[in-house]
């Protein structure tokens, strides 16, 4: 790889992060040089960057991708990045999307690869998710942890049902505070999300989602107890016809037990019932 920015030097010219706006810079060059590695396997035609900063990651996403856009809320960051990067603009390489990622349309885009601004990364995580692309995203470790969790464990809910539905979880690497500036508070891990076919079906995505969603927040109730006291989330018109519906073994365990297929067959039985 030739020679890329250097992420102090771009703190230098474009001002320091602020912490309460999730501005958490990536300063190790190690690392920054790291992350395109991990979507080697991915086609790098158009990569999304979410939170863009002072462009140390979208420098390095401008290097393996054909088209980079990134989205950034901070006004000054969005125009320092318009500056910087003006030469890519030119070339019809680069867009910069002043916004909020939670609102702003996603571009049809090949790969998404971002340092997320934690704040609302367990929301963008299931934003994308939906999109059913590749991705290799910076989380706080504890949500790293949550997304590749194993049912029966503390972290195991509903955004692990959810990763582990549309994509192979895999955390690649963790990565200390120290690799930042300024430093966040907490641990962090690159994931890759590497979409796949599960190997069950729902009857219907939206439905099996808001079922997971229900469920959880009953985590330590029985199924049974969970499908009825929820139907108010879950959309269920019937709580009482689909725990009739189902067997004696899935109703005694607790939602925070079952694997994802064991969901799918609750909302492919809640779906022959209602
Ligand atoms: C953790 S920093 C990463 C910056 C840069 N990519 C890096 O790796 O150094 C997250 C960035 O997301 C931006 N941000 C915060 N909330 C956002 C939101 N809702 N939508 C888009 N960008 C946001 C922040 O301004 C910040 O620049």
């Amino acid at each position: 790889m030739s020679r890329r920015r250097d992420p102090d030097d771009l703190i230098a010219r474009a001002g320091r992060g602020d912490p309460r706006q999730d501005q958490h810079f990536l300063v190790d060059d190690r690392v920054l040089d790291r992350i395109p590695t991990y979507a080697e396997e991915f086609d790098t035609e158009h990569a999304l960057e979410i939170g863009g900063g002072t462009g140390a990651l979208t420098d390095r996403l401008l290097a393996v991708a054909d088209h980079v856009t990134v989205i950034e809320r901070d006004r000054d960051f969005a125009r320092f990045l318009r500056t910087e990067f003006d030469g890519a603009i030119d070339e019809g390489r680069l867009s910069v999307v002043q916004g909020d990622a939670l609102e702003v349309n996603f571009p049809a885009y090949t790969v998404c690869i971002s340092n997320l601004p934690y704040g609302i990364a367990t929301e963008v995580a299931f934003r994308l998710l939906g999109e059913r692309e590749p991705a290799v995203l910076m989380f706080q470790t504890e949500v790293a942890d949550r997304m590749a969790a194993e049912p029966g464990t503390s972290e195991y809910g509903r955004l692990s049902v959810a990763a582990q539905h549309f994509a192979r979880v895999e955390i690649v690497e963790p990565v200390p505070p120290e690799a930042f500036d300024p430093q966040p508070a907490v641990d962090s891990a690159i994931v890759r999300l590497t979409p796949r076919e599960p190997d069950y079906r729902v009857p219907d995505e939206d439905d099996f989602l808001s079922l997971v969603k229900a469920m959880f927040t009953q985590r330590r109730k029985t199924v049974r107890n969970a499908i009825r006291n929820t139907t108010h989330i879950s959309g269920l018109a019937d709580g009482d016809a689909v725990v009739e519906a189902l067997d004696e073994e899935v109703l005694s365990r607790r939602p925070d037990a079952l694997e994802p297929a064991a969901f799918a067959r609750i909302a492919t039985v809640a779906a022959e019932v209602q």
